[in-house]
């Protein structure tokens, strides 16, 4: 049942009970019970060619996409990491309809199970939609894990912030079913099921587990959404008595947002999981808190393959004029080499980048610094 008693106007109100219903899309996204347990924390499957190496997808990304990626394949080739690149074109196509990934690109990263990826811009209003939740929606990569620690050497206000920050990936607010039901009332639909939240927060207790923190926290508005940030909040309390080893609250997201900017370090024994927008929109929140978007790496992980990629846009901005930080999505192309067991090369290239930051000389513009996006890269590769 639709909820025609939050519309404002008694006019609206009525045109609504008129109103078509949007069966057809829900039942799209049929809210199947999942019931199995879902223990496999997504592992990387993916086979060595016959020349050492692992081929990964990449697909460089709009705006500043080009600069950065070119900055992690520097760094990679002088690092000797045993990984070949596969560029992949995903210039959306239309099918059945609707926006879709191009058959090769998928093809790529099916096949490799593994994919570097560089922001992808979304037009306003009109036009295709994102590229990147529908990267996410068709590979079912469930879970979005951000994690954003202090750079020694780096001052920001707040010393030591190491929050980790796991977000639904593939519906909530993000779930694209939006129609005009009469001019001038449109719906939005937040779906949320009980198969995606029971899959992510398993994740986010099986994450806290390998990384060794004691609490999951979930962040939630149920009061407000009481259907469905209540049917999320459930699962976790479900979900939580599988792992009594880990302590297991919530809080609302408003008092989340105050309490992270007030003094983020409580929160940095902690895993936090929630719906897909509280992340995109707290990730963000947290990058500020350490230094900026050009910090900041995520991974979107999935049963089949993963997709790495900062947390950052294209950024329109500074695009084409060298000006980038390319940390973000070379820390992303570490989680990457860690998820597919490459932790020597990981940890090599993150301590020539944590000390490069460290000595402060070739910064990027965004850290107060001179250096090109190519320059800060140099000095990468000067220490490894
Ligand atoms: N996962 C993805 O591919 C994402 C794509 N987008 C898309 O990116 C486009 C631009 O979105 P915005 O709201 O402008 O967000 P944005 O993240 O691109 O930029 C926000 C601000 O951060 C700065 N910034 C971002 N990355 C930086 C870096 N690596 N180094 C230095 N400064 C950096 C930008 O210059 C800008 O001032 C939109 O089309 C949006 O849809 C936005 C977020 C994520
Ligand atoms: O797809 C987009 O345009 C934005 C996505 C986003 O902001 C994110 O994934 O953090
Ligand atoms: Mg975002």
């Amino acid at each position: 049942m639709l909820a025609i008693r939050s519309i404002a106007t008694p006019a609206a109100r009525q045109c609504l009970r008129a109103a078509p219903r949007p069966a057809v899309t829900l039942a799209l996204h049929s809210q199947r019970t999942y019931s199995a347990k879902h223990d496999k924390v997504a592992k990387f499957t993916g086979e060595k060619a016959s020349n050492g190496r692992y081929t990964v997808s990449l697909i460089e990304g709009d705006g500043i996409g080009p600069e950065i990626s070119q900055s992690v394949k520097d760094i990679f080739e002088a690092a000797k990491t045993p990984i070949q690149w596969e560029p992949v074109d995903v210039t959306p196509i239309i099918k059945d309809g609707k926006t879709a990934i191009p058959d090769d690109a998928i093809e790529s990263i099916r096949k490799n199970k593994v994919a570097l990826k560089g922001p992808l811009a979304t037009p306003i209003g009109k036009g295709h939609v994102s590229l990147n939740l529908t990267l996410r929606r068709t590979f079912n990569l469930f879970a979005n894990l951000r994690p954003c620690r202090s750079v020694a050497g780096f001052k920001t206000p707040y010393d030591n912030v190491d929050t980790v920050l796991i977000r639904e990936n593939t519906e909530g607010e993000y779930s694209g079913i939006e129609h005009v039901v009469v001019d001038g009332v449109v719906q939005s639909i937040k779906l949320i099921t009980r198969e995606a939240s029971e899959r992510v927060l398993r994740f986010a207790f099986q994450h806290a587990e390998e990384i060794g923190r004691k609490k999951v926290r979930v962040v939630h508005k149920a009061t407000i959404m009481k259907m469905s940030d209540g049917l999320f909040l459930s699962v976790a309390n479900q979900v939580a008595k599988d792992f009594p080893g880990i302590e297991f609250d919530a809080e609302l997201l408003d008092n989340t947002c105050l309490k992270m900017v007030t003094d983020p370090l409580p929160y940095n024994d902690k895993v936090l999981v929630m719906p897909n927008l509280y992340g995109d929109i707290l990730s963000d929140m947290c990058a500020g808190l350490i230094g900026g978007l050009g910090l900041t790496p995520s991974g979107n992980i999935g049963d089949e393959c993963s997709i790495f990629e900062a947390v950052h846009g294209s950024a329109p901005d500074i695009a084409g004029k060298a000006l980038a930080n390319p940390t973000a999505l070379l820390l992303s192309s570490m989680m990457m080499l860690r998820h597919m067991g490459l932790t020597e090369y990981a940890d090599r290239i993150e301590k020539a980048t944590f000390d490069t930051l460290a000595e402060g000389k070739a910064l990027t513009g965004d850290l107060g610094g001179k250096a090109k996006t190519h320059e800060y890269a140099a000095a990468i590769i000067s220490k490894l």
